[in-house]
């Protein structure tokens, strides 16, 4: 097996239009869900991947455990579960494509998992596992569980990455620092956005965060990720950067974080230089910017070869 991944998938609704969502009428049902898209990216490029969850024992749940199940992501250890809902969430698109969300995932199925649920045999199998901050925000227990499975990561020699995805509406910022930097002793890398990285380490600075990372915590690969501007890579005392693809017809991005991971991820199991994972992660977001949903958009390896014009595309 290759990537693992734990968290909390939900209904995407998607707005039909745009503006304030009181004014919304109709809505596109999808599914979202951090640690899912990177199942379902990883998936589609050829990855054996697993997903650990906990949905509801109801007709969303029923919808996200076959969608997941469809993408080929193995859901032995997914089980739906009485009394608590499967979460939502709504989306309302604003001027100039701003995106804000409104979670409804206060009693998360996921609330139920123990770390007793989390078997060290099967854990054991993945090359990656992959975690991100969502996770964690929406409920304390989860860190408990995240904490079991990154002791197991450890000590069977399995390679761990973590984009924190902080979400404010979540969690407040001090949460997230004191919880996700609990977890780099057990991390191997880590992939942030600039302002996650202001938020964790109080600086997005390229040369204080390789200092930092390396002394405190021993992490000696990161990307740092600079929306338009693309990403920077730190590897082997050496700092890669990476252009974000240009003439996008942007439309909706969210998912666009879990698309990177997910390209990058590869890149790691193929054993990739830090250029090529870069440039691929960001060819791999490009294609989810570019559709609506959180995930729909995410590549085949085919779609991808043509993309990158290493394959023909006959159009009709
Ligand atoms: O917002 C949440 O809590 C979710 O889990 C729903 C979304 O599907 C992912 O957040 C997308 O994540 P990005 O790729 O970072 O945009």
């Amino acid at each position: 097996m290759d990537v693992l991944t734990i968290g909390d998938a939900l209904i995407t609704m998607n707005p039909m239009s745009n503006g304030p969502l009181r004014f919304v009428n109709s809505f596109e049902r999808k599914v979202g869900g951090a640690e899912l898209n990177v199942a379902i990216g990883c998936s589609r490029l050829g990855l054996k991947t697993g997903w650990i969850s906990r949905l509801g024992q109801d007709e969303f749940g029923r919808h996200i455990y076959s969608f997941a199940r469809g993408e080929g992501i193995d859901v032995e250890h997914v089980k739906l579960v009485e009394g608590y809902p499967t979460s939502v969430y709504f989306k309302e698109i604003l001027n100039g494509n701003r995106i804000n969300s409104y979670y409804y995932r206060g009693n998360s199925p996921t609330e139920t998992l123990k770390t007793t649920d989390i078997d060290e045999e099967y854990v054991k199998q993945f090359k990656v596992i992959h975690i991100s901050g969502v996770f964690s925000a929406i409920h304390k227990n989860n860190r408990e569980i995240i904490l079991a499975l990154l002791k197991i990561a450890k000590k069977n020699n399995v390679y761990v990455t973590l984009d924190p995805n902080i979400r404010l509406k979540l969690w407040s910022a001090e949460e997230a620092r004191n919880t996700l930097c609990s977890y780099l002793p057990y991390v191997d890398m880590i992939m942030m956005g600039e302002e996650e990285a202001e938020i964790l380490f109080s600086t997005s600075k390229m040369d204080e965060l390789t200092q930092l990372l390396e002394e405190t915590y021993s992490i000696k690969n990161f990307v740092l990720k600079r929306g338009a501007k693309g990403a920077v890579g730190y590897e082997d005392d050496q700092i890669t950067s990476s252009p974000a693809l240009e003439n996008l017809e942007i439309v909706d991005e969210i998912g666009a974080g879990d698309a990177f991971a997910s390209g990058y991820i590869y890149g790691i199991i193929n054993g990739w230089t830090m250029e090529k994972r870069l440039s691929f992660a960001n060819s791999v977001a490009a294609f989810v910017l570019t559709v609506p949903g959180d995930n729909e958009g995410l590549p085949y390896m085919e779609d991808l070869e043509k993309f990158l014009g290493l394959k023909k595309d006959i159009q009709r």
